[in-house]
């Protein structure tokens, strides 16, 4: 993300000459415990520290701000940082670096012409290239399509998974896929539903757990999402502001409002996490949601636009949660394995199969026969042909 730091050179040299001067009384300090060296490092450190918090104060005026809980402290202006107001101020002294080194071009143009004025370049070529590449191919999903009537030609898995689809909003309008509340909490079941079946066909198409993340800035949907991903513990299903600071290759957000009202809350008209979740995605960034409900936030309204324009929209079709339920399934290997990394063994292959594998069929039980009693007692060859016969 951009950041920003005073460019004034004599003082970045000042603070240069007083980290060597650190250095060498801290190597002098481990080889001669000596108190007076100690205090007069102590206060080169303090000093260090004071200068630097003079320059770099808060890197990220974009993102999420320190949240100030008491009332008092807000109305009296804390919760502007010290860097906003010293950049405001002083925006001579203000120098962006403009260079981004994590999401491909389509997911940083998203936050580039919603925040950054278009100032955002991704570092390299490569970065700008990168795509979610299924590791099997897609193999997975042509089987999970085989016989299978129901999606259509035109499948929205399909269209989601392909490697051109690298920046999405996927919309629920068409389904009942109404939040609901727990309490004062909100979820929206619908979009669990929908974040789990995207998740488990990405997986059984051996993308890994560890690069996959969810996004909700419901507490109760991550809730709802964490016990459907349950055995899935390396997947990451964060809040927005715990998202701050990390990235994956592919991220899924569920946006969770979606009424008839329109009631969006405080929450998705909060540029700075929108900002933030907008930007965790280093390949991928599929965001789920209505759009009906949540083009009424102003700066959500300009993201439809920009979507809109870019046809990155996926209306999703009336059943469309219904249309892969059967990717939520457990399945079992009959035939050949798909490429891909195979996952652990976890609580939902107990009982019969594994991901990544084929058909499906029913579990023959294997009854032994029991040679400890009756003719068969102390007649080890009868009790052979016995358990050969079973
Ligand atoms: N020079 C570089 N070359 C290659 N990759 C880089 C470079 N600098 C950063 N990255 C990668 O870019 C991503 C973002 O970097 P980093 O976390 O430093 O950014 P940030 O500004 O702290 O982001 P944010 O606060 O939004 O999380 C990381 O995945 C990091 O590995």
């Amino acid at each position: 993300m951009p950041c920003s730091l005073d460019g004034n050179s004599i003082t970045a040299l000042l603070m240069r000459l007083l980290r060597l001067l650190c250095l060498r009384v801290s190597v002098l300090c481990a080889l001669q415990i000596n108190l007076s060296l100690l205090v007069i490092i102590s206060s080169f450190r303090l000093l260090y520290v004071y200068i630097s918090a003079q320059l770099v104060l808060n890197r990220y005026p974009t993102l999420i701000a320190s949240q100030v809980r008491n009332p008092a402290a807000r109305k009296a202006g804390l919760e502007v940082s010290l860097f906003r107001r010293l950049s405001t101020a002083h925006p001579h002294a203000v120098i962006d670096l403009t260079h981004q080194y994590r999401m491909n071009e389509d997911i940083m143009l998203l936050s580039n012409r919603l925040i950054y004025g278009d100032r955002l370049k991704c570092g390299t070529e490569e970065v700008a290239r990168r795509t979610l590449v299924l590791p099997d191919g897609g193999k997975y999903l042509r089987m999970m399509h085989t016989g299978k009537q129901t999606c259509g030609k035109d499948c929205w898995m399909d269209k989601l998974l392909s490697e051109s689809c690298k920046a999405v909003f996927v919309d629920t309008d068409l389904l009942p896929a109404q939040d609901t509340r727990v309490g004062d909490l909100v979820q929206n079941p619908t979009e669990a539903s929908l974040v789990h079946q995207i998740t488990k066909t990405l997986l059984r198409s051996g993308v890994t757990e560890s690069q996959i993340g969810v996004i909700s800035l419901y507490r109760q949907q991550i809730k709802l999402l964490s016990h459907l991903l349950q055995d899935h513990k390396e997947i990451e299903i964060l809040t927005a502001d715990r998202s701050q600071g990390r990235d994956k290759e592919c991220i899924i957000i569920s946006m969770v409002r979606s009424n008839d009202a329109g009631q969006l809350g405080d929450l998705v008209k909060d540029w700075r996490r929108m900002n933030v979740s907008f930007t965790r995605a280093r390949s991928k960034l599929i965001i789920i949601g209505s759009r009906k409900t949540l083009q009424s936030a102003p700066l959500l309204s300009e993201f439809f636009t920009l979507m809109h324009g870019k046809k990155w929209i996926l209306p999703l079709p009336p059943n469309a949660d219904k249309m892969h339920s059967h990717a939520v399934q457990p399945i079992i290997l009959q035939c050949g394995r798909i490429p891909g990394k195979r996952p652990a063994m976890k609580e939902e292959n107990k009982t019969i199969g594994k991901e990544n594998d084929a058909i499906t069929r029913p579990i023959k039980k294997i009854k032994k026969a029991r040679t400890d009693v009756g003719v068969l007692r102390g007649r080890p060859i009868l009790q052979d042909i016995m358990i050969g016969g079973n």
